[in-house]
């Protein structure tokens, strides 16, 4: 596909996005929490008495309009819920103050009635198929490296990006990495070995998919090949991979798109060849800040290609000049963007080439974006549009004061 015409949306292809875990404001309550928005007719309510109008009894349930900092949140990991255990942990903050000390059961029944009023009926259908077809992988597949389903930092990444992490300043970020291009940043992360490793499990599950003839869904709205890793058993490690790893980078270098709370992702890998997908489409990610690894094996061309970030409004506005950058990949080496960062992959000439993907969200992000119009602080368009609004008022301005001038002379 060019890289001239509109960029599509690249959107997961099997899983849904997980309900925000913080509520729109229709109506500030005094104490400073959130009275949800609800019409009251819910077929999952039970019925409440409240001054004499029947009312579901989780229309009462309450969250506060900011979240507690000071709180650490129970883990829900455990437990078989309707929804990500981690928006539990998430929307805990926002817990009215009486309910921090409670039993997880109870802060669960209550924060569990919140989002059901936000999660349409579909919607939990069809989380509900994606959890027994995840199960189903997970208990019939066999793995071929157990030590890639749980995080061993020391083996996963070279020692430099480790040391990074560990110092967690920005200084200690930019001492490993290079960024070639305002917003984009590539640094040495994996090891060798954990590379081979993975490409290895990758070929392993592809084996069992043709063996057993299961037809697994594609990690993305774009590509053939590839496997989701979410999907086979990597949810848990992955979700620590981008809250001790890729949280502490994106929150020092993308705040502004929710950099230091992403709290959800989507984990895949993508492959590419004669005998793969050739090249990706012009596109933006669904997410808020993408990780981008070269796992292998030999290949040449496959080169990214960026063009500027861009709001949903001006995703279709022409590149600037200074906005064209092209990347090659190098195996090993991570590529760190923000997921609205325009743009697609060059056709693989020849070889083979695998990529982990990342996709980190940030659920707080997107709750808050739906009440902004203006993305100035990273959208580019959005800048632009208001560096000409205040020339225009500047210039006007002065013509005002020029006439003023001339009148009194
Ligand atoms: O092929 C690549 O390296 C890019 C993949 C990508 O942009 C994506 O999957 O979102
Ligand atoms: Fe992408």
């Amino acid at each position: 596909m060019s890289n001239d015409g509109a960029p599509a949306p690249l959107d997961r292809q099997s899983e849904p996005t997980p309900p925000p875990p913080s509520q729109p404001a229709p109506g500030n309550a005094s104490d400073g929490s959130v009275l949800p928005h609800s019409n009251g007719n819910s077929t999952n309510d039970n019925g409440g008495q409240q001054n004499g109008v029947m009312v579901p009894s989780n229309v009462t349930h309450r969250l506060r309009l900011n979240p507690n900092a000071d709180h650490k949140p129970d883990n829900y990991e455990d437990l078989d819920l309707d929804f990500s255990p981690f928006l539990f942990s998430s929307l805990e903050r926002y817990l009215p103050p009486n309910l921090l000390p409670l039993s997880r059961d109870v802060k669960v029944r209550y924060m569990r009635d919140i989002l059901l009023r936000y999660s349409p009926e579909s919607e939990r259908i069809r989380l509900q198929k994606h959890r027994e077809y995840r199960q189903k992988i997970i208990s019939n597949y066999q793995r071929l490296h157990r030590e890639l389903y749980t995080m061993h930092a020391t083996t996963f990444f070279v020692p430099s990006f480790l040391k990074a992490i560990n110092e967690n300043t920005e200084q200690g970020f930019r001492n490993i990495m290079s960024e070639p291009t305002p917003g984009i940043f590539t640094f040495e992360m994996l090891q060798p070995r954990f590379c081979e490793m993975l490409l290895a499990e990758v070929e392993n599950f592809e084996k069992w998919v043709h063996e057993t003839k299961f037809r697994i869904m594609r990690p993305n709205t774009m590509n053939k090949y590839g496997a989701v890793l979410d999907d086979f058993g990597m949810e848990t490690m992955l979700d620590k991979f981008t809250e001790e790893y890729i949280r502490p980078i994106s929150k020092v270098f993308f705040p502004e798109v929710g950099g230091s709370t992403l709290d959800a992702h989507h984990g895949f890998v993508v492959e590419y060849g004669m005998d793969r997908d050739l090249d990706l489409g012009f596109h933006v990610d669904d997410s808020e800040v993408t990780l981008n690894v070269c796992l292998g094996k030999q290949f040449s061309g496959g080169e990214l290609f960026f063009r500027g970030v861009r709001c949903e409004k001006h995703v279709n506005t022409e590149t600037q000049s200074e906005e064209i950058f092209d990347y090659s990949h190098v195996p090993g080496r991570a590529v760190l963007h923000r997921g609205r960062h325009r743009h697609g992959a060059r056709a693989t000439t020849s070889g083979n080439r695998i990529n982990l993907l990342l996709w980190c969200r940030s659920s707080v992000f997107r709750e808050l974006r739906k009440y902004q119009k203006d993305f100035s602080s990273w959208c580019a368009e959005c800048q632009r549009e208001k560096k000409e609004r205040q020339h225009q008022s500047v210039a006007a301005a002065k013509l005002e004061l020029l006439r003023r001038g001339e009148t009194a002379t």
